[in-house]
Parts: structure tokens; sequence; C-alpha cells
């Protein structure tokens, strides 16, 4: 479809299709690669997740978010070099400006590493998350969240697998031994209590794809091909799934990682979100599919963007984004690098 005639808002997509009768999965199948050539957003219904589970960690949110500074700083972001942790509104910065919101960063829960010079930079985001004491319950709202996330996600690129005339199992080796799971959670302020409507500014996604979860309040405006930005608004039961830049490079831009920005919301009003990145293995390289001939004639090959190139070395292109988001874990943890 042209992009001067696509509708306004995104489409829908009912993953529980994919698991349907031979026909039912044909139509959906060929419904999602027109989705995934045309937005690189849409709406997921059909993805088995509980809006009790959705509900227990947007209220569980809150509830950090409501505790004392002194509690959330006890597990602020600066402390390891992990990038995984408390940040304050307008400690991360995306294209050079500060974003307003506060935030607690996670990652794959894993054992603390000890590191030596040969092994490669990536190696230092891996280990342990940072918990917080004030609020212990938070643990296991957030790996039981992160699981189930994680297996909507494979689902999905699973179908986006087959969509593209692979095995439904193509992405295993680039997860192998675990896939990246970065998953944050996140407050907006008012715009009243900023100097400024970023919530965050117009990005990228780095992963493969982002499953993202907001309360009732909208706020995430998506652009499209042609430059348009459109509101993405949440609808109850559906998750927002966008793709990411690890999903460009293997599909060489079949499939784009689009563009999106968070504007606050109005005076006296504050907006929470959850936002899960299943990416790669940090170790891993991203190839490329080789792709059925009438799939191939519609790539448009990967963004080329000197400020923000794509790199197939998926630990390097993480630390990229992480680096340039959070100078002040840099400053502290990485002054040996050049980013
Ligand atoms: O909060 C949202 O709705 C989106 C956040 C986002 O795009 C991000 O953190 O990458
Ligand atoms: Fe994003």
């Amino acid at each position: 479809m042209p992009s001067d005639t696509l509708p306004i808002s995104l489409p829908m997509v009912d993953i529980s299709r994919f698991h349907g009768d031979a026909a039912e999965r044909e139509t959906f199948i060929l419904s999602l690669r027109e989705i995934l050539h045309d937005y690189g957003f849409f709406y997921l219904v059909g993805h088995g997740v509980s809006q009790e589970t959705t509900q227990r960690i947007l209220e569980v949110s809150k509830t950090f978010f409501a505790l004392p500074e002194k509690d959330k700083l006890a597990i602020e972001m600066v402390k390891t070099p992990r990038f995984r942790g408390y940040n304050r509104a307008g400690f991360e910065l995306t294209g050079g400006k500060r974003d307003w919101r506060e935030q607690v960063d996670f990652d794959t829960e894993g054992e603390p590493v000890a590191l030596s010079e040969s092994d490669p930079l990536w190696k230092r985001v891996i280990g342990p998350n940072q918990w917080p004491e004030a609020l212990p319950e938070l643990k296991n709202v957030i790996l039981e969240y992160q699981a189930e996330v994680t297996h909507v996600a494979k689902d999905v690129l699973g179908a986006i697998a087959v969509a593209l005339g692979q095995s439904p199992d193509a992405f295993a080796p680039i997860f192998d031994p675990h896939p990246a799971q970065h998953l944050k959670i996140l407050r907006y302020p008012g715009k009243d209590q900023t100097t400024s409507e970023q919530g965050v500014g117009a990005h990228k996604d780095g992963g493969l794809v982002t499953i993202l979860l907001n309360d009732e309040v909208p706020g995430l405006k998506v652009k499209t091909e042609a430059g348009d930005w459109i509101d993405a608004p949440p609808i109850p039961g559906a998750f927002i799934v966008n793709t990411g830049e690890l999903l460009e490079l293997v599909t060489n831009g079949f499939v784009r990682a689009d563009v999106h920005a968070v504007t606050l919301p109005p005076e006296g009003m504050e907006r929470y979100s959850v936002v899960f990145f299943l990416g790669a293995y940090y170790g891993a390289k991203i190839p490329v599919f080789d792709m059925p001939e009438h799939i191939r004639h519609a790539e448009r090959g990967v963004t080329v963007d000197p400020l923000n190139p794509i790199l197939n070395d998926v630990g390097a292109n993480h630390l990229k984004a992480r680096l340039r988001s959070h100078p002040h874990v840099a400053r502290a943890h990485y002054s040996d690098v050049n980013a």
C-alpha cells in the first residue's frame, strides 16, 4: 500500500489467529506481512496475558514511584555499569535533550560476573538487577511479567519469521543462550512539572520487537514512512508492538524500525507505562535473512543515518544507545571507552 493512503490509526493484529487452522493462519500471515512492511507499529490482541497481570505490574510501578526519593535513589542506575536501576526525571537524554520521565530499568537477571580486560565491552551489562529494599514484592512481579512478555514477543517473532518466508524458529540462533530482556517501568509527570513537553524524544528502539503496556493516558505518537506523526492512544487489553533496529537489519529494511516519541500528559496528570524490548543475545551478530524473491523486492535496505548507524554486533548496538542515553553512567563506568 503506498504510504500516502495509509489510514491514520495503527492496525490491529490478533496473534491467536497464528495458532488457528491452516486457512486462518494463511490469511493472518498475508496480512501480517503487509502490516510489517507498511507500519512498524501495531496493536496486539489475542496474546493471552491476563488483565490481572497487566494491572498488577502497573500497580506495583505506581507504588514504587510513590516511595520517598531516598528509597528510589538506593537503586540509582549510576551505581553499576549494567544500565539497570532508577533514574530521576530529566536524567535520560534523547536527541541530546532531557526526557521528563522517571524510570527503573531491568534486564535478564544473572549472577555477578568477574570481568577481565580481554572481555568484550558488552559483558559489563550482564549480571544482577538492582531491587529496592523498600518494596520487596517488586522483584517477583517484574520477573514474572518479564517471563510472560518474553513468551509473547517470541510468539510474535515466530509469526514474523513465517510472514517473511522463514521457519518459525528462525530467530533461535540469535537467542542462544538467551535473548536480551530489557524492561522499563516508567512514570511521566504532567507538563506543569517540567520545563519541556518531551516525555521521551523521537527515537527508534534498539531490539527486535518492543511490547508496550500503557495505563489509560495517551501520549505516544509514531512517525509514518511519509513523515506524518500519528497518535497511538492505549486500547484496553491490547499491547502496542513496535519493531526495532535489529529487525530492520535482519530483514534488510523490509521491516522498518519506526521513530516514535511521547508527549507529556496535561497539567495535573501523570502517565505510567511498562516497556519490554526483546533483543538478541548481546554476544550475537545479526545475519540478514535470505528471503523469497517476492518479499525481497520490497526490501528498502537498512536506514543510513551517520548519527545513528545500526550495527550488526548486538552488544555494540545496545551500548551505543545506552551510553548516549545515560551520560552519567558512561562517565562513571565507561570513561575508558570512546563512545
Ligand atoms: O512510554 C511509552 O509509551 C513509550 C516509551 C518508549 O518508546 C521507550 O521507552 O522506548
Ligand atoms: Fe521506544
